[in-house]
């Protein structure tokens, strides 16, 4: 097995990287194919010549492979289909969801690991009129999550308007931003019982299948409402069973499972996807759109691509070069026969975009290579227009992701069309130790070896890179943020220490020390 498999590279890749002489990745290759196979949003820098076009190129014509066999083994649509808004089985609604709500191919399992900020979702059906309707809720991870009822008219953040009921983790139902304390606290691998009762206007919950009680009175302008299954997570996951397998704690009283319900209470949720369940994919729709500052960045990516895909076969990866300067006849006639990969360069790009040659609703990877050159050379309102004409979620529900390369991350205009554009987006840095992303927090701890002495006896020692080890810091200096040291004495010594608590702190301790 060659390192790049071992990284989850397949090995027609794999081998086509060992015959162009590449027996290990490169460091920022070792850092972003994993970020970019696991499905995140991955913004680079490295030095010229560190391997970048390797490490974006290879995780995205692996993904796209695999959609394209899958389509042909015909999972595709399959998939499509479960995914589908209306119409079949009770599930969670991919199309109604929160930006950082995940739901599985089925429908039946959510996930949402933004811990700042809550994500909801609801079901692509609701009922309405009477009956007695019963869905089941398992946490399945630490995290905070409200579950309940939720109107078409309510936000997806369950409970903190006038059309949702949420019951959440900490033991508080909510109706209106109003948080009252009801049954009890729960958390990872409760069982929640919601239950509706149309025909009394009620809401009641029951956590591993003790009743806990009425939770609201239904207000009487609410009782002709449709009523969705929904949930609000932060940094959680939780599945659902709408009683299309046996529930674990089956309802008592006359309730039945939503998947019971009968047609003539049930309306489809009116929040569906653009796509049909069966719709063949569009032959000048493709997976991933490159762009390149220049047609020899442009042409050398192509290159790049067309060696990686030599073994790739069954189906083909069919890729294009898109770059002006050349009759545009050649390019339309290959995107009518059909293409995956696009990779060019931004006018020609947005000429064949205006005039529906080239279409976006199937891009499921979008990447900015040298990201700096392109928004200096002013791209930057094309690239938000493409960006907005591209779905964010797909027709089988995968998300769009980003990769964006740049010469630095810390130009402003990057730093701000990432965080415009892109949705959690995994930094890998290699351009050197001042270069630390907003998502590292620094603490500094000053002590006086002086006076406090324990570093003497201290049992552990960090290990530090030492480069801090000689400096002399005056007390002149003025940078607004930076500690000032005072040091008169040429025998003492700044060791700065730094080390990671986990993927996004670290600590900074600096100590002064007097040398012998
Ligand atoms: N893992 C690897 N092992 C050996 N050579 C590699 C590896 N990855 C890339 N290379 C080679 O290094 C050279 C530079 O790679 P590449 O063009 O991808 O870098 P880059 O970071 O995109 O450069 P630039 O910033 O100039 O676009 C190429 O000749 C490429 O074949």
């Amino acid at each position: 097995m060659t390192a790049f498999e071992e990284m989850g590279v397949m090995p027609e890749l794999g081998q086509a990287v060992e015959e162009m002489d590449w027996s290990l990745p490169t460091d920022v290759q070792a850092e972003a194919i994993p970020m970019i196979l696991g499905g995140g949003d991955v913004l680079m820098a490295a030095e010229t010549g560190s391997g970048k076009t390797g490490a974006f190129c290879l995780p995205i014509i692996q993904i796209v492979h695999e959609t394209l066999r899958d389509q042909l083994e015909g999972k595709g649509n399959r998939m499509t289909s479960r995914h589908a808004g209306g119409g079949g089985k009770w599930k969670m609604n991919v199309y109604d969801r929160g930006d950082a709500m995940a739901i599985d191919p089925e429908g039946l399992l959510c996930q949402a690991r933004d811990s700042a900020a809550w994500h909801g979702t609801r079901s692509n059906k609701a009922v309405t009129g009477k009956g007695k309707w019963y869905y089941e809720a398992t946490i399945t991870d630490e995290g905070l999550c409200r579950v309940g009822w939720s109107t078409d008219k309510a936000t997806l953040d369950l409970g903190t308007d006038k059309f949702g009921f949420g019951f959440g983790g900490t033991g508080k139902k909510s109706f209106g931003r109003q948080f009252d304390s009801y049954g009890e606290p729960f958390g990872m691998n409760d069982v929640m019982g919601c239950y509706l009762n149309l025909d009394i206007a009620e809401i009641r919950f029951s956590k591993n299948g003790v009743d806990l009680g009425k939770a609201f009175d239904i207000p009487a302008h609410l009782r002709s409402e449709k009523f969705h299954a929904a949930v609000v997570l932060k940094n959680a996951e939780i599945s659902f069973n709408f009683g299309g397998t046996a529930f674990k704690y089956p309802p008592q009283n006359g309730y039945s499972g939503l998947a019971t319900a009968p047609k003539e209470v049930i309306v489809e949720s009116r929040i569906v996807g653009s796509g049909t369940a069966n719709s063949k994919p569009a032959p000048n729709a493709p997976q991933a759109i490159i762009i390149e500052p220049s047609r020899e960045l442009a042409e050398q990516t192509y290159a790049q691509i067309k060696k990686f895909k030599t073994h790739l076969s069954n189906p083909a990866i069919r890729d294009l070069l898109i770059i002006g300067g050349v009759p545009a006849r050649d390019q339309i006639e290959a995107l009518n026969q059909g293409v995956d990969i696009v990779v060019g360069t931004p006018g020609r790009m947005e000429d064949l975009i205006s005039t529906g040659k080239l279409a976006l609703h199937q891009c499921r990877f979008f990447v900015l290579d040298e990201a700096d050159g392109l928004l200096s050379q002013g791209y930057s309102d094309l690239i938000n227009r493409l960006h907005q004409q591209i779905p964010k979620i797909t027709n089988d529900g995968k998300r769009l992701q980003m990769v964006v390369c740049s010469a630095t991350l810390h130009s402003f205009d990057v730093k701000k069309m990432a965080e415009r554009l892109m949705y959690f987006p995994t930094w890998i840095d290699l351009k050197g130790a001042d270069a630390v992303p907003e998502t590292v927090h620094h603490c500094v701890c000053l002590i006086d070896p002086t006076k406090d002495m324990r570093w003497k006896t201290m049992k552990n020692h960090v290990d530090t890179d030492g480069v801090h080890y000689s400096d002399r810091i005056s007390s002149e200096s003025s940078s607004p943020g930076r500690p000032h040291y005072i040091d008169p004495d040429p025998t003492t010594a700044v060791t700065s220490l730094r080390y990671k608590h986990s993927s996004n702190y670290s600590c900074h301790f600096t100590q002064i020390q007097t040398l012998q």
